[in-house]
């Protein structure tokens, strides 16, 4: 029997608020809103929707070490799996509250569903069985700009599933959003679902093949061995950029304007505060889950790099092992851009200048990382990774991370991957967000 009363089909057919630019017969329709803001406003019920008996919405209290495990444990038990259920990510409490309470984050985005407590009301708390959540984000998209939601950490209980929760969860955030006067969203999924804006690949890079190969994650090639898979991935004891040195909050305005000037070049990326700046790189909250990189020379910053710790479960492992994986987070070099003085180069030389800079600054990221006992170095070919990602020996992933607008109609964005889904350089400048 279905816990959630299956919603009465809508008289009119919904619009697909996920769709590209032509028409249904195939006339080019404008960039914009699928449903006017008004139309979203007035559409906001103000009550949640009905979940059936036994089950209550609730606000997870991220600011309550209890309930911040709670999610944790949700998250650890029911989150995401690679494609064949070997690996589990294990987001830990302080990326969560990290991840969820940027500058501007709302308590009412943070939703869950519990079941309700035997002794009904005001009694001891449910069990969280399912969870959604929000966060403010300022978008640019090609032209236009978006105050929106980013929506991430879907998770529902492996006992309550296919019983149509998740449309009710994704009904309910974005009834929330609406009353908040944000109409758009942006998600990322690896389920295909109507419509992506764009399609990314991920990759690996191994830093301690042996661990990876013991845990299953990485399998011996044919005619090679261990000891040629540990030469290949060998590294460098120190990284080799001058002047690299960790980011503090005294860089924030420079890499805020450094990054800002870098992400022009990307049709979908985000916009950010000082404080947003200093909150997701280098504040209290992001301790021991980001870790930033600046190159100072002359006393200007001239690039900056950082990745983001998420370790993953080995599920199959008697030992309950786990794999340290870092994950190239927003990077910047000012390589990318005409230098004033020498005259206007060709494009064809300044993509050189700027795949040899990367080069270096993504190397230095992975002896840093390695020196940090990560085990994998992973990246999706979002931003500019499409130029190095071969020659620093990344190997696709076997999945695809798909991005969602929900609400705007803009034309498909490249992702950095062919029709063959091979890496493409030729596919930059479309995504430039890296999604948690
Ligand atoms: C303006 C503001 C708007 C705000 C909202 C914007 C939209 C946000 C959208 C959410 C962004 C999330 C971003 C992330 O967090 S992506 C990570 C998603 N989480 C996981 O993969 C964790 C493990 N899996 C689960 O917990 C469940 O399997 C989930 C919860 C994923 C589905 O639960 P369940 O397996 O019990 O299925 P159901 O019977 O309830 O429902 C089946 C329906 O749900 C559709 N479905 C399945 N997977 C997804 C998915 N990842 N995004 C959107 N829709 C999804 C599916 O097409 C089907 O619809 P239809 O085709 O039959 O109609
Ligand atoms: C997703 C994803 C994978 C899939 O493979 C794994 C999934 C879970 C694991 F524990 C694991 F070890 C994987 F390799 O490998 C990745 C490597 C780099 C980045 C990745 O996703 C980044 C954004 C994930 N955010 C939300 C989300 C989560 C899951 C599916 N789609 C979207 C991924």
């Amino acid at each position: 029997y279905k816990f959630w009363n299956t919603q009465p089909v809508p008289k009119f057919r919904e619009p697909n608020l996920l769709q590209t630019t032509s028409g249904e017969n195939g006339e080019s329709l404008p960039e914009g809103p699928i449903l006017p803001d008004k139309i979203c406003k007035a559409s906001a019920k103000p009550e949640p929707e009905k979940l059936l008996e036994g089950f209550e919405w609730c606000l997870v209290d991220l600011d309550d070490k209890e309930e911040l495990q709670e999610l944790y444990d949700l998250l650890y038990n029911h989150y995401v799996e690679d494609t064949d259920g070997s690996f589990r990510f294990n987001y830990s409490t302080q990326f969560l509250a990290w991840a969820l309470k940027p500058p501007g984050w709302r308590k009412d985005w943070h939703i869950g569903v519990r079941t309700k407590s035997a002794s009904g009301e005001g009694g001891k708390k449910g069990k969280l069985v399912a969870f959604i959540a929000g966060i403010p984000v300022t978008l640019k998209v090609r032209g236009s700009k978006l105050q929106a939601s980013e929506i991430n950490f879907l998770t529902i209980h492996r006992k309550l599933r296919s019983k149509r929760l998740a449309p009710v969860l994704i009904k309910e955030v974005t009834r929330r959003c609406y009353q908040n006067g944000v109409y758009q969203a942006l998600y990322t999924a690896g389920t295909l679902l109507p419509t992506p804006i764009s399609t990314c690949r991920y990759f690996h890079r191994s830093l301690d093949w042996e661990h990876l190969y013991k845990t299953g994650f990485s399998h011996m090639p044919p005619n090679s061995s261990e000891l040629r898979q540990k030469l290949k991935y060998k590294l460098e004891a120190q990284p080799g950029t001058k002047g690299l040195r960790a980011m503090t909050r005294e860089d924030v305005p420079g890499v805020r304007e450094l990054l800002g000037r870098y992400l022009e070049r990307f049709h979908l990326r985000q916009e950010f505060s000082e404080e947003e700046i200093e909150h997701w790189l280098c504040s209290q909250a992001s301790k021991d889950v980001v870790w930033s990189y600046v190159v100072e020379q002359d006393g200007k910053v001239t690039d900056f790099m950082s990745y983001y710790l998420l370790e993953s479960t080995v599920l199959r492992g008697t030992r309950n092992e786990t794999i340290r994986a870092a994950y190239l987070y927003y990077y910047a070099t000012d390589a990318a851009f005409p230098s004033p003085t020498s005259p206007k180069p060709k494009a064809a030389s300044l993509q050189a200048t700027l795949k040899a800079r990367l080069e270096l600054l993504v190397h230095d990221a992975l002896i840093l990382a390695k020196q940090d006992n990560f085990h994998v170095f992973n990246a999706v070919t979002l931003l500019d990774n499409p130029l190095f990602l071969k020659e620093q020996k990344f190997e696709p992933g076997d999945g695809k991370l798909h991005y969602y607008l929900f609400n705007w109609r803009t034309a498909l964005l490249p992702g950095g991957v062919n029709e063959a889904n091979a890496v493409d350089a030729g596919r930059m400048g479309g995504v430039g967000i890296v999604m948690l």
